[in-house]
């Protein structure tokens, strides 16, 4: 997309936003909060019509390393997850790398700057309830969250990229999973394939404190809070029953025999939503998966 050129000074404009630069760059005096707010004034300030070269010419990293708490090391990683190279400027960042760059530091303020602590989070709910987009657009939105990627023996659709939508295998090669204790949970779903979560990338991004969401089906869900009690189990619910028909019927990946066996699925599924931890109604998808993304960050009911 071509940069448009940012419109005319604006004078008083212009010296505000250069105090707020000068309050970015000060020393670390300040609490993280108010350091983290200055912060997200320089990224807006750049961004803002009256863009001032002070705002814009600031590296994001310097912009980020003078938040205290957050060092080289943990800056450098947040910029990698955030899809930010290490050079860029605040006045050269790219929609997208701007909306990211302001969702983190809001989300870190609103944790009064800790680093929160690392949560699973499953999503479940029946089917074309949009569970697949909702993950999609966390995948692309909040690149600091980890999304597992299932193992599966299903055959790849038009599109789907093996080890990114799906590990997929074969069935010796899941058995093989299976027996060398590689998977945390396994279903076979739809009374069809075998999907499975495998255990040890997530194992790995909590590790870095990096939160995790899994998007699988109900008995994948059942399992994983077995495995790990400590997950936050979310359950995605149409906006109505007929909408969800609508969706299903929309997407036209199944004929309508297939349909109305995934809608008598889809009825035993919405009566375990009382099982899972919270509910997040699928409205819109970007507000549904802020609400989920936002549940990593509160502590477990
Ligand atoms: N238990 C479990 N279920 C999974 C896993 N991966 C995907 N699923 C579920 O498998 C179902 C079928 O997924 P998919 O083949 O992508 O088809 P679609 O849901 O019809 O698009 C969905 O309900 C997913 O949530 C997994 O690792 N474990
Ligand atoms: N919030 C939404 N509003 C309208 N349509 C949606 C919404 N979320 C998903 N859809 C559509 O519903 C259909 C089913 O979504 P999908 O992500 O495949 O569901 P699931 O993974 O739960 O089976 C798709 O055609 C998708 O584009």
């Amino acid at each position: 997309m071509p940069r448009v050129a940012p419109p005319e000074v604006d004078r008083a404009a212009a010296a505000r936003a250069a105090v707020a630069a000068r309050q970015a760059r000060a020393a670390v005096k300040k609490s993280v909060h108010d350091r983290t707010r200055s912060a997200l004034d320089v990224v807006d300030a750049a961004w803002s019509a009256s863009a001032a070269p002070a705002e814009a010419s600031l590296r994001v990293r310097e912009l980020l390393t003078s938040i205290p708490s957050l060092g080289p090391t943990r800056v450098a990683r947040a910029m990698e997850q955030l899809g930010i190279a290490e050079s860029k400027r605040v006045g050269g960042l790219g929609v997208r790398q701007r909306r990211r760059l302001r969702e983190w530091l809001e989300r870190r303020d609103n944790h009064g700057g800790e680093q929160q602590r690392a949560r699973l989070v499953v999503l479940a709910g029946p089917t074309a309830v949009g569970k697949g987009t909702v993950s999609t657009y966390i995948r692309e939105n909040y690149p600091d969250v980890h999304l597992s990627v299932s193992a599966t023996t299903r055959s790849p659709r038009p599109g789907e990229v093996d080890g990114v939508n799906y590990f997929f295998v074969s069935d010796e090669q899941f058995d093989h999973l299976i027996e060398t204790g590689q998977m945390l949970e396994t279903a076979t779903v739809h009374n069809a394939f075998r999907y499975g979560t495998p255990r040890e990338p997530i194992e790995e991004a909590l590790a870095r404190g990096q939160s995790v969401l899994l998007e699988i089906d109900l008995q994948g869900a059942r399992s994983v809070r077995k495995e790990m009690p400590e997950a936050v189990l979310v359950f995605l619910l149409p906006p109505t029953w007929d909408e969800l028909v609508r969706r299903l019927i929309g997407r036209g990946t199944e004929d309508s025999v297939e349909q109305q066996r995934r809608l008598e699925t889809a009825k035993v599924e919405l009566a375990a939503q009382d099982e899972f931890d919270y509910r997040v109604v699928n409205h819109e998808v970007s507000q549904a998966a802020r609400e989920v993304v936002d549940l990593m960050a509160i502590p477990k009911k």
